[in-house]
């Protein structure tokens, strides 16, 4: 279980101190997938960033299966908390082949180099996950990444994140940046591997629709305050018309 307990974070402008979340408290199931909503600036990424550790807190704790983490840096969360970024980009490295970023994402934490040889042994595996994408990339396992797509990047990057099982992964908009019929295949994808997988998920997504249709729990952001919090069959039958009508209200 992933706990948020009394989380103050405060950002210093030259208009002073601007305090975005004051006392947040959350609790996140295991294996449960969130989509995360709000208006531009009601706190989403910065949400985000504090459980990846690149923002620090200034108060409160944050707390991964009775581990107190909010003193742990990024790096070190990186072991056991993936995300994938809005920028197909971001994920990959676009120098390096298709078999080149998945033994980095299959090393993390460890020295590449030593390793690389090493992940020859899980070519296969590779091939396997890939196979599952249903996008043929098992065949471009030495094409470079910089060539590809951004949809057929995207599936690389969430082939990535979630090649060892993360405790926690974080979709930060993982879609918007793709049409929407590929934006509809790698919903369906990253809804199959977090299935297979029983990851604990949590979804930043501006699009009401995809927010309602993934997912077990949905919860809405505003002003750095969760104003809606609901699962199960109250978010399965909820519409983006209501959950329009409850925005209209905060
Ligand atoms: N580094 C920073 N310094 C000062 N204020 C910041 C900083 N980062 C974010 N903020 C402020 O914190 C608030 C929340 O921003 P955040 O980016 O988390 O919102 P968001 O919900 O992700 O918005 P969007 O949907 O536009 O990406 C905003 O008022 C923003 O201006």
């Amino acid at each position: 279980m992933i706990e948020l307990k009394k989380v103050v974070k405060k950002f210093n402008t030259i208009d002073g101190e601007k305090v975005i979340f004051d006392k947040l408290d959350l609790k996140v199931e295991e294996g449960e997938f969130i989509s995360v909503v709000g208006g531009n600036g009601a706190g989403k990424s910065t949400f985000m960033n504090m459980l990846t550790g690149d923002l620090e807190i200034e108060e409160g704790e944050i707390i991964f299966d009775n581990n107190n983490i909010e003193k742990l840096n990024s790096f070190k969360r990186k072991r056991f908390i993936s995300k994938v970024y809005q920028e197909p980009s971001k994920g990959t490295s676009s120098n390096m082949t298709v078999f080149e970023n998945l033994s980095m994402a299959d090393n993390k934490g460890k020295r590449f180099g030593l390793s690389l040889g090493l992940n020859k042994k899980r070519k296969s595996d590779y091939i396997e996950a890939l196979k599952e994408l249903e996008l043929g990339l098992e065949e471009q396992l030495n094409t470079e990444v910089g060539l590809l797509s951004g949809g057929q990047r995207q599936a690389i990057s969430l082939t990535m994140a979630t090649l060892k099982t993360p405790k926690l992964l974080l979709l930060d908009e993982h879609t918007s940046a793709l049409d929407p019929k590929t934006s509809k295949i790698i919903m369906e994808q990253t809804k199959n591997i977090v299935e297979k997988n029983k990851l604990t998920t949590i979804m930043i997504t501006h699009n009401l629709k995809t927010a309602l249709e993934y997912g077990n729990r949905l919860i809405m952001l505003d002003k750095g305050k969760i104003v809606l919090d609901i699962k199960g069959k109250e978010k399965e039958t909820l519409t983006v018309e209501c959950l329009l009508k409850k925005w209209g209200q905060f």
